[in-house]
């Protein structure tokens, strides 16, 4: 399911007092398998963007087109219970929604919610438990018995049972220990890559958007301020310097590498087969940079 924001400004309790100007002028295309990660410094409107992806909020001014809906500031707007089912949203921090005495029956709460029966849900329960890691035997337990790591998993597992065509990530590794976060992270990786999961991940992390991102939209004061593929954003990492965002790691490595071989072989831009065999050939000799 194809998703676009075409000019959508959002304005908080617009024609107040408090009115406070969000997101303006934000145009982004999600055609359907993407994963975008979406970057920006606390304030910027990321938050404010997600929650336009399933209409809990609906922009002051432009649209959002969410499959074949068209998601307007008109005060008639039917069904918007669809978009919910099919766009699912992990919040920050997920695991304080859960309430149930069970991790099945809080699994299940979703999609029985929306109408699938108590037998489907049980069996999407099972698969989705199985798809964040954890095993079967967890779905009698309670929640509330579970490791801050495990309730993580099984939040998660609440939405996949939705079984969305698209799923968006707010932070969702926010309070986890590195190991922690590269599972989730991988998790959803390989979500997105064997069910053509439209994945839109909202993070502070540069690494994680450079690593697994075909897309990136760089937010600043409530604007695009760039998008572009990982490639396009960090070849020229000056701007995103300048907005005081870090450049990831990866990129940063990959930079030394090229100035080096650049400085020894005397060219100006070398191949990614060129700079592939060249980091090859270094490692094989052992030879510091
Ligand atoms: N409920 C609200 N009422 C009024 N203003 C709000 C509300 N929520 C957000 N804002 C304002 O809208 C702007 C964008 O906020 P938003 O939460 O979308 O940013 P963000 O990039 O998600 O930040 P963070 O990284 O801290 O989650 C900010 O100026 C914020 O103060």
């Amino acid at each position: 399911m194809d998703i676009s924001l075409r000019q959508v400004e959002y304005r908080y309790q617009a024609n107040s007092p408090f009115e406070r100007l969000a997101i303006e002028n934000v145009s982004i295309d999600i055609p359907s398998g993407t994963y975008l990660a979406i970057i920006g410094h606390t304030g910027s409107g990321k938050s404010t963007i997600l929650q336009h992806l399933n209409a809990i909020l609906k922009p002051t001014k432009g649209k959002v087109v969410i499959g074949e809906r068209e998601v307007t500031n008109a005060k008639k707007q039917k069904n918007l219970k669809e978009i919910r089912k099919r766009v699912g949203i992990v919040f920050q921090f997920p695991e304080h929604q859960l309430f149930e005495e069970t991790v099945e029956k809080d699994i299940c709460f979703g999609p029985m919610n929306f109408g699938v029966t108590e037998e489907a849900a049980k069996r999407r329960a099972r698969e989705a438990i199985r798809q964040v890691g954890l095993s079967e035997e967890i779905l009698q337990k309670s929640p509330f018995d579970l490791s801050g790591g495990q309730m993580r998993r099984v939040a998660i597992a609440g939405v996949l049972a939705m079984e969305p065509d698209v799923i968006v990530l707010d932070e969702p590794t926010a309070g986890l220990d590195p190991r922690g976060r590269k599972e989730i992270m991988e998790m959803f990786y390989q979500l997105h890559k064997k069910r053509n999961l439209s994945t839109v991940l909202v993070t502070h992390s540069m690494e994680d958007a450079s690593l697994y991102a075909d897309q990136i939209v760089i937010m600043h004061r409530g604007q695009v301020y760039k998008k572009g593929t990982p490639q396009e954003i960090f070849h020229s990492p000056e701007g995103l310097l300048e907005l005081g965002l870090d450049v990831p790691e990866v990129v940063r490595f990959q930079q030394k590498v090229e100035k080096a071989f650049q400085t020894k072989l005397g060219k100006t831009c070398l191949t990614i087969e060129e700079l592939t065999g060249e980091i090859e050939k270094l490692f094989k000799g052992g030879q510091p940079l």
